[in-house]
C-alpha cells in the first residue's frame, strides 16, 4: 500500500548525496597515490599492519553497522517500544572477549586471513570450509546491504532505484580497488562520521519539532514506548532481556571476534596493544550508534503520537518508515534530508566496502595462494586488486537477484548472514578452548552446525512464528505492547517442532556456535582426540586450564588442558607441515631451542 505520496528531493539535497560519494572517492584516490601506491599485499590487504587504534575502532564499527540497521532500529522502538535498546548490555562481553581472547591469539599467529588460523589449528581442509562459508555469507550479505538503502530511498522520494545502486556500488568498487584497506579504513571514519551526523541531525530537528524534550518524553511514556527490563526466560520471545543480553554476545563474537572483515582490522594495528585498545574504543561508540537510533525511533513515535498518520506510517514496511519519517520532516530545511541520505548510504558503503576488501583476501590468501606458490608480489597483489573489483561487480548481480526475489527473500537473505555467524564462531572457539578436538571433528562439527542454522532458520522463515511481521501496536498512541503477548500466545499453541522454529534469532548465534562445539567434541572423541602437545602452538587459548585453576596441575596435564598458549614445545614436523600458510614459517629453520623461546615469547597472558 502506498498512502503517502512521494516526497521530493531538491538539488542541495542531491549536491550533498553526490559529495559523499566523491570524497570517498578522494580518499580511495589518495591512497592509491600515496604510501606504498598500493603496490603489495601488505598495503592493499593489511594497510601494511601500521594503523592506530582511533581510525581502526571507528572502522569496526562502520563494517557492521548497515543501512539495515540505520533504518530498522528506528523502526522497532517505534512498533514494539525500547526493548531492543538492553542490546547494548552484550557490548561489554562482546568487546571484553575479543579484545582479550582472539585479538591475542590471531595478533601474535601473525596471520592475514582467519582461516589460515584453521589451518594452523586443524587442517586445509577445515581451512577451505570456513573460507567458502564466509565467502557464501558475505556475498549474500553484500547484496542485501546495497540493495536496502536503495529501495527504500526509491519508495519514499523516486529516486530511481538502479541508479542508485549502480552509484554506490561502482563508486564503493572503485576506491576499493584503488585504495585498498587504507582508504576502505579511512573511508569508514569518515562516514562513520557522516552517519553520526545525518542521525543527530534528524534527532535535534524531530525534538524541536514535536515541541521540545519534556514532551517528546511525555509521549512516548503514556505510548508505553519506555520497556522496563523483560526477564521472561521463553527463549522464543524475540527481544528479552535475556535474548539480547545474552544471545546478543554470541552475535558480537561472531561479527566483533572471527568475522575476517574485523579480525583483518585487527590484524592491520601497529601493535597488539593498538588493536586492543581499538577494540575498548568500539564500546563506546557503539553505545553511542545504539542510542541514536533508539531515541531516533522514540522522538519518531513522539512526532505522529495523535496525528492521523500514525496508522499509516506504522503500516510502511520498516525500511519506509525512517526514511518516511526523515523526508516529512526535514522537507523545508534543504540539505537536511540530503545528509540523512547520505548517512544511509554512507551505512551502506562502509559495509560493502569491507566486504569487498576482506573477500579478496580470503579468496586470495586461503583458495589462490596454497596452489600457487610461485606468484611474485607483484602478480599477487594485481591479482588482489582484480578480484576486489570482482566482488565489486558480484555485489550489484546480487542487487539484482535480490530485487527479483520477493520482499521477503530479502528478509530471509539477511536472516542468512545472521546464521552463518554462528557456525563459524564454533568452529574458531572449539579449536581454541578444546585442546582435544581434531581434524575430523572440525568438520562434523561445522557441518552440523551449519544444518542446524539452516533447519531452524528455514524453518522459521517458512513457518514464519518468529520471522513474520509481529502484531504492531499502533491503534492509538497508549496502545500497551501487543505483540509479546501474540508472539508467546501463537507459541505455545503451537506444537513442539513449531516452537522450536520459533526460537528469537538473537539465539541463533548460540545455538549453532553450541552446536558446533559439541558435536566437534563428539566427533573428536570417536576418532581419536588430539593430544596437546600435537597442537601448533600458539593456537590454543588455555580457557580451561584458566576455569579450572583448582585443579593441581599435574591433573591437568591428565586432562590436556595445563599449556598456557604456546608452553610446550611441539614436534618439528608440526611446525613444517604447516610452512607455507603462516608467518611462523621462518621459524622452521631455527634450532628447537629458539622456537622454545619463541612459544614461551607468545604466552603471556
Ligand atoms: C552489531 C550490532 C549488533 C550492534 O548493535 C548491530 O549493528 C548488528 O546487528 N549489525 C549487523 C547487521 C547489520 O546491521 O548489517
Ligand atoms: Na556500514
Amino acid at each position: 500500500m502506498d498512502p503517502l505520496e512521494k516526497m521530493h528531493f531538491t538539488t542541495i539535497d542531491y549536491v550533498i548525496f553526490a559529495l559523499l560519494l566523491v570524497a570517498s572517492m578522494g580518499i580511495g584516490l589518495y591512497y592509491a597515490l600515496s604510501g606504498g601506491r598500493q603496490r603489495t599485499t601488505q598495503e592493499f590487504l593489511l594497510a601494511d599492519r601500521s594503523m592506530s587504534c582511533l581510525p581502526v575502532s571507528l572502522s569496526l564499527i562502520a563494517t557492521f553497522q548497515s543501512a539495515v540497521a540505520i533504518v530498522g532500529v528506528p523502526a522497532e522502538i517505534y512498533t514494539h517500544g525500547t526493548q531492543y535498546w538492553f542490546i547494548g548490555c552484550a557490548y561489554i562481553l562482546g568487546l571484553l572477549i575479543p579484545a582479550h581472547v582472539f585479538i591475542p591469539v590471531f595478533y601474535r599467529l601473525h596471520l592475514t586471513s582467519a582461516y589460515q588460523y584453521l589451518e594452523l589449528r586443524f587442517s586445509k581442509p577445515v581451512r577451505i570450509c570456513g573460507t567458502l562459508t564466509f565467502i557464501f555469507q558475505t556475498v549474500i550479505y553484500m547484496g542485501v546491504c546495497v540493495y536496502t538503502p536503495a529501495l527504500a530511498l526509491n519508495a519514499v522520494t523516486g529516486f530511481d532505484l538502479w541508479g542508485a545502486v549502480l552509484a554506490t556500488g561502482l563508486v564503493c568498487t572503485l576506491y576499493t580497488t584503488l585504495g585498498g584497506l587504507k582508504a576502505v579504513i579511512w573511508t569508514d571514519v569518515f562516514q562513520t562520521i557522516v552517519m553520526f551526523a545525518g542521525q543527530l541531525a534528524v534527532i535535534v530537528v524531530g525534538v524541536q519539532q514535536t515541541g521540545g524534550l519534556a514532551e517528546v518524553w511525555r509521549k512516548v511514556w503514556e505510548g508505553n514506548r519506555i520497556s522496563g527490563i523483560d526477564l521472561n526466560p521463553d527463549p522464543t520471545e524475540r527481544y528479552t532481556f535475556w535474548t539480547l543480553g545474552v544471545g546478543g554476545v554470541f552475535l558480537m563474537l561472531s561479527l566483533y571476534g572471527v568475522n575476517q572483515a574485523q579480525v583483518q582490522r585487527y590484524l592491520s594495528s601497529k601493535t597488539e596493544r593498538e588493536a586492543i585498545m581499538s577494540c575498548y574504543m568500539v564500546f563506546p561508540s557503539l553505545q553511542v550508534a545504539l542510542a541514536l537510533s533508539c531515541v531516533m525511533g522514540l522522538v519518531m513515535f513522539a512526532r505522529y503520537c495523535g496525528e492521523d498518520r500514525f496508522h499509516k506510517i506504522g503500516n510502511l514496511s520498516k525500511n519506509e518508515m525512517v526514511l518516511y519519517f526523515v523526508m516529512d520532516m526535514l522537507q523545508d530545511i534543504p540539505g537536511l534530508s540530503g545528509l540523512f541520505i547520505a548517512c544511509l548510504f554512507s551505512a551502506a558503503l562502509s559495509t560493502i566496502s569491507s566486504a569487498f576488501n576482506s573477500l579478496a583476501t580470503v579468496t586470495l590468501e586461503d583458495l589462490i595462494k596454497p596452489h600457487c606458490s610461485s606468484m611474485t608480489e607483484a602478480r599477487a597483489t594485481l591479482l588482489s586488486k582484480g578480484l576486489a573489483c570482482s566482488y565489486g561487480l558480484m555485489c550489484l548481480a546480487m542487487a539484482y537477484l535480490t530485487h527479483v526475489m520477493s520482499d521477503s527473500v530479502l528478509q530471509a537473505a539477511f536472516k542468512i548472514f545472521g546464521m552463518v555467524g554462528g557456525p563459524l564462531l564454533g568452529i574458531f572457539c572449539l579449536g581454541m578452548f578444546f585442546p582435544w578436538a581434531n581434524s575430523t571433528g572440525a568438520l562434523v562439527g561445522l557441518g552440523s552446525g551449519l544444518v542446524m542454522a539452516f533447519w531452524v532458520g528455514i524453518g522459521s522463515i517458512v513457518t514464519r512464528t518468529s520471522g513474520g511481521p509481529a502484531a504492531v501496536s499502533h491503534f492509538n498512541c497508549t496502545a500497551v505492547q501487543l505483540s509479546g503477548n501474540i508472539t508467546t500466545a501463537v507459541g505455545t499453541a503451537l506444537n513442539s517442532t513449531a516452537r522450536f522454529y520459533s526460537l528469537s534469532f538473537m539465539w541463533y548465534s548460540a545455538l549453532s556456535s553450541f552446536t558446533v562445539v559439541i558435536t566437534g567434541l563428539i566427533g573428536s572423541f570417536l576418532t581419536g582426540p588430539m593430544k596437546e602437545e600435537d597442537v601448533t602452538p600458539g593456537t590454543l587459548y588455555p580457557l580451561l586450564g584458566n576455569m579450572l585453576f583448582f585443579v593441581p596441575d599435574n591433573l591437568k596435564q591428565n586432562l590436556c588442558c595445563s599449556t598456557p598458549l604456546g608452553h610446550r614445545v611441539s614436534q618439528q614436523s608440526t611446525w613444517a607441515h604447516h610452512t607455507h600458510s603462516s608467518g611462523l614459517c621462518s621459524l622452521v629453520e631455527t634450532t628447537s631451542k629458539a622456537t622454545k623461546r619463541f612459544a614461551t615469547k607468545i604466552s603471556i597472558y
